[in-house]
């Protein structure tokens, strides 16, 4: 039977589909980075909570201080951290540090360099207004309020936020659990001296990396051999600890290719999708495990990820955008692309320029020409020839 095809756009749809929302779980705020709130986080208190001095120096009527200079007596010291303070009289001083709550009666901070610094008695050198360094209660947030939406990512100014008004944690999608698996008995561990026909193996370092970096959990397995039996003993043995296994290599054409010939006819389907590199592909559910099966190649493994998985994972993360920023560039070289497939080509693109350069050439096993990339050429299928000059669509990576 001929293999099914699919565009770019009905595969994502398709790996998408097999990773529903992952659950929502109460996690403590160390463990939320880069997670996305699961619903909206009202303010337990306001922020500031009570008002507080923006200064070192001293609380004071700045009806009092009006005719500087003048001594007041300092009656009292208040250090931030006093949970009780006494009103201030008029026609004296508090000596206030910065965080400390303002006494009543107090309605200005005059900083301690405006001063000589006393603490029986403050010789104030200069009139300042009324409110001057002061915080009010309330004045960043108002307690009751809803301070994070969900849907918001959370990076460090959020979970600082959450922090301030005293969630100690959060519900969040959980991570992803990623099982990376490599097959391919030429691979070698890096590290290890390579024989001649070996070569190191170098794509779940890269999937892995990349799921990481969406905030998913990988787990690597390395180097089943290219042994069908072992291979579906690994997959039965872990299909109740991860939320998705993907797999890299064996998918394609040659005599021995493991994927294909342990998993075809036990849920996963292997397809071609009209996309260059990265066109073999496999996803399917195995025993309740989705599973993803990418090409070897490792440009084309790493492309596949990003096209397919990694996508996926965001949605299945609550990600309201699992798309990359695009932009248009000018192509500095001419390139050529096959018909009916897209094609993506490395590039590099730099911000503010109308330009896009290409990085070496359409190769999928040119790695280092990937890792010196920042983006991708997206060539239509309908093109072939992309002359230099030609208004191209890029997708940034970084
Ligand atoms: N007769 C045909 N041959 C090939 C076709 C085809 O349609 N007909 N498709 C080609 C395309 S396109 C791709 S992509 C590859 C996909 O091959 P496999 O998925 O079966 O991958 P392997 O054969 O196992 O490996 C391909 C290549 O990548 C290297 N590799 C594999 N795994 C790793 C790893 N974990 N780390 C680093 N490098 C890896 C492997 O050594 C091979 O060089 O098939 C084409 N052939
Ligand atoms: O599709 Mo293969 O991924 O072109 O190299």
């Amino acid at each position: 039977m001929a293999k099914r095809t699919y565009s770019v756009r009905e595969y994502q749809a398709e790996v998408a589909a097999l990773l529903p929302a992952l659950p929502v779980a109460v996690t403590p705020l160390a463990g939320c980075r880069g997670l996305v709130l699961a619903e909206d986080l009202v303010a337990a208190v306001s922020l500031p909570p009570f008002d507080n001095s923006a200064m070192d120096g001293y609380a004071v009527r700045a009806a009092d201080v009006a005719g500087a200079p003048v001594a007041l007596p300092v009656a009292d010291d208040i250090p931030a951290g006093r949970t009780a303070v006494r009103p201030l009289e008029p026609g004296t001083a508090h000596r206030i540090m910065t965080g400390a709550p303002l006494p009543p009666g107090a309605d200005a901070v005059v900083q301690v360099e405006l001063t000589d610094g006393g603490t029986e008695v403050v010789t104030v050198n200069s009139a300042v207004p009324v409110g001057r360094h002061l915080r009010m209660v309330g004045e960043d947030v108002v307690a009751g309020t809803v301070v994070l939406s969900a849907g918001t990512v959370l990076g460090p100014p959020q979970l600082g936020l959450a922090a301030a008004v005293g969630a100690a944690a959060l519900p969040v999608r959980r991570r992803p659990r990623v099982l990376v698996l490599s097959t391919g008995s030429e691979l070698v561990e890096p590290g290890r001296e390579l024989e001649f026909g070996q070569i190191h193996e170098s794509n779940s370092v890269l999937i892995a990396a990349g799921v990481e970096e969406v905030g998913g959990v990988a787990e690597v397995l390395r180097f089943v051999p290219d042994d069908v039996e072992e291979f579906r003993s690994v997959v039965a043995a872990r299909a109740g600890t991860a939320d998705v296994l993907v797999t890299s290599g064996g998918v394609s054409a040659g005599a021995y290719e493991v994927v294909k010939d342990a998993l075809t006819g036990r849920g996963v389907e292997f397809v071609r999708v009209l996309v260059q590199p990265g066109g073999p592909q496999g996803s399917g559910l195995v025993d309740g495990l989705p599973v993803v099966a990418f090409p070897g190649n490792p440009v084309s493994a790493a492309l596949s990820f990003e096209l397919f998985l990694r996508p996926a994972l965001l949605g299945a993360l609550g990600h309201r955008s699992v798309d990359r920023p695009r932009a248009r560039a000018r192509a500095a070289a001419a390139m050529t692309s096959p018909a009916g497939r897209v094609q993506y080509r490395r590039g590099r693109h730099d911000s503010g320029s109308v330009e896009v350069v290409p990085v070496g050439g359409p190769g999928s096993h040119l790695l280092a020409s990937f890792a010196a990339s920042n983006c991708l050429i997206e060539i239509p299928e309908d093109v072939t020839e992309v002359p230099e000059g030609a208004e191209v669509d890029v997708v940034l990576l970084d």
